[in-house]
């Protein structure tokens, strides 16, 4: 609803064009003033005599130029110490910057009218901008323009990229009121990082950083994406270590790499997957797992329609592949069809279930998910430096518009945490002195569901997908 007084923040006016140097100078300019205060008392008085006796010293002058001095350059330098360091911490002077960097955007595309004041002597020309407005607040930069039909309407509504370029941001929402549109453009993400031991899975959701969390029974499944060297290992690693502390995490490493070391711990004994035949054999174990659950919720006592694992206590239970587009691509069409089958029935019907899928792969190209299997995975993050290609297999085409920008910082990247507006991302920080390896091996097992003798035939299965709402099999 619309308040009385809706503040849009700081109307753009011509004077921002040169603000960042202006505040300096004005900031400056009591220094200046008591720099001519002290020339005309202790400078002037020396070069009057120096005049009247016609006798020019000038060692006599170096003291009170050295105080001039100090009075006009120490000051000078401080302030730009000062500004640059509170642009650096996104304090005042990072703020006036943003708005003059409004201003000049509207400059330099010619985003203004010329109007002539005519005076008795000469006509003068005036520029007057439309009317932008700049707020912000320590995360969020909201920028209002008018989109009222008139002369850049078009060019003012397709402006979220630029701004998403300029501040180095992400376009988070877009509100229209009659004649205007905000932008609100987070800023700062960088802050919102947490370290690996915030990183808890609670309430059927994992933290990620401030303000980010993978809900995984709202949002089920998770893409991951990542070049090399850009941090998938560690996050896969990180999400391992939380989830393994409140349901059952089986991973599958192809590539036998780095996440093949955890089966030699104690905790994974049995979790730990490789060669085609057993992660074909992990991925059948989690549809049965899927298909056990429901029937298993089913029979219980306390069952209610409409609820989920979580409402009957049972842990949930991931399946991690690691570089899944790799490893499909090595597969024979036979071994194709039944591992993508195995995928799909995961991916569109294990959510109520509590199974969840986390696929990890370099480029999420679409020969590699068939079957609406990506689109089907709502959770996504990328990690490291993707070409744009990659960015928009990840976050899907629509979202050609917006401007993903690489970073060489480690475990920075994207996420679309399910709202279909992806955003800049840090995985939780591991420091240098952690070790995965040791930490796991303080956790001694992980949480199963015992669904004992339950082994459902097909109509069981299909009784139970039906209480469930979910499609039922074939045979
Ligand atoms: N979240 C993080 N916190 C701290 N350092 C990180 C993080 N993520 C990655 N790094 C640093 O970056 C290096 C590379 O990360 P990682 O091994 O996870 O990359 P990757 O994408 O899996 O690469 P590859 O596919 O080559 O294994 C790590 O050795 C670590 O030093």
């Amino acid at each position: 609803m619309k308040n009385f007084f809706d503040y849009r923040g700081i109307r753009i006016r011509p004077f921002h064009l040169n603000i960042y140097r202006t505040y300096l100078l004005v900031f400056w300019f009591p220094f200046v003033l008591s720099a001519l205060g002290y020339s005309y008392l202790f400078i002037y008085p020396i070069l009057l005599e120096m005049k009247q006796a016609n006798k020019y010293d000038l060692l006599a002058l170096w003291l009170p130029s050295g105080g001039l001095f100090l009075l006009l350059i120490i000051p000078l330098l401080l302030l730009v110490m000062m500004r640059r360091s509170s642009f650096i911490r996104g304090g005042y002077f990072y703020r006036v910057y943003q708005r003059q960097m409004l201003a000049r955007l509207l400059e330099s595309n010619g985003l203004y009218e010329k109007k002539k004041r005519k005076s008795k002597e000469q006509t003068r020309e005036r520029i007057i901008f439309p009317k932008v407005y700049y707020r912000s607040t320590k995360e969020i930069l909201y920028l209002t323009l008018p989109t009222d039909g008139m002369k850049w309407h078009d060019r003012f509504q397709k402006i979220a990229k630029t701004f998403e370029e300029m501040y180095i941001s992400d376009f988070i929402s877009e509100k229209k009121e009659m004649g205007f549109t905000t932008y609100s453009l987070m800023i700062d993400v960088i802050s919102k990082r947490i370290s690996i031991e915030d990183c808890i899975a609670t309430d059927g959701k994992i933290k990620l950083m401030e303000g980010v969390s993978w809900d995984y029974a709202e949002v089920p499944h998770m893409l991951v994406t990542g070049g090399t060297g850009g941090g998938k290992t560690y996050f896969l690693l990180t999400l391992i270590q939380a989830l393994v502390k409140v349901g059952t995490v089986d991973i599958c490493d192809p590539k036998e790499a780095d996440l093949k070391d955890l089966q030699d711990l104690r905790l994974f004994k049995g979790h730990v997957f490789y060669g085609t035949k057993w992660i074909a054999k992990c991925l059948k174990n989690a549809v049965a797992e899927m298909n056990q659950r429901y029937v298993y919720m089913k029979a219980l006592p306390t069952y209610k329609t409409g609820k989920n694992f979580a409402y009957y206590g049972i842990p949930p239970y991931f399946v991690i592949v690691d570089e899944w587009a790799a490893f499909y691509s090595t597969l024979n069409y036979k071994e194709q069809e039944e591992i993508l089958g195995y995928v799909k029935e995961l991916v569109l019907k294990a959510r109520q279930a509590g199974v969840f899928l986390i696929l990890a792969t370099q480029r999420p190209d679409a020969e590699y998910f068939g079957g609406g299997i990506r689109d089907n995975i709502l959770f996504r993050v990328s990690l490291g430096k993707l070409q744009e290609q990659g960015y928009h297999m990840t976050f899907g085409n629509e979202q050609k518009n917006k401007a993903f920008i690489n970073k060489s910082i480690k475990g920075r990247g994207y996420v679309d945490d399910g709202s279909a507006i992806p955003r800049e991302f840090y995985a939780p920080l591991v420091p240098k002195r952690y070790d995965f390896i040791e930490e796991l091996k303080k956790i001694s097992s992980m949480k199963l569901l015992d669904t004992k003798e339950v082994y459902p035939t097909v109509d069981e299965i299909n009784e139970a997908y039906e209480e469930f709402g979910i499609e039922k099999n074939d045979e």
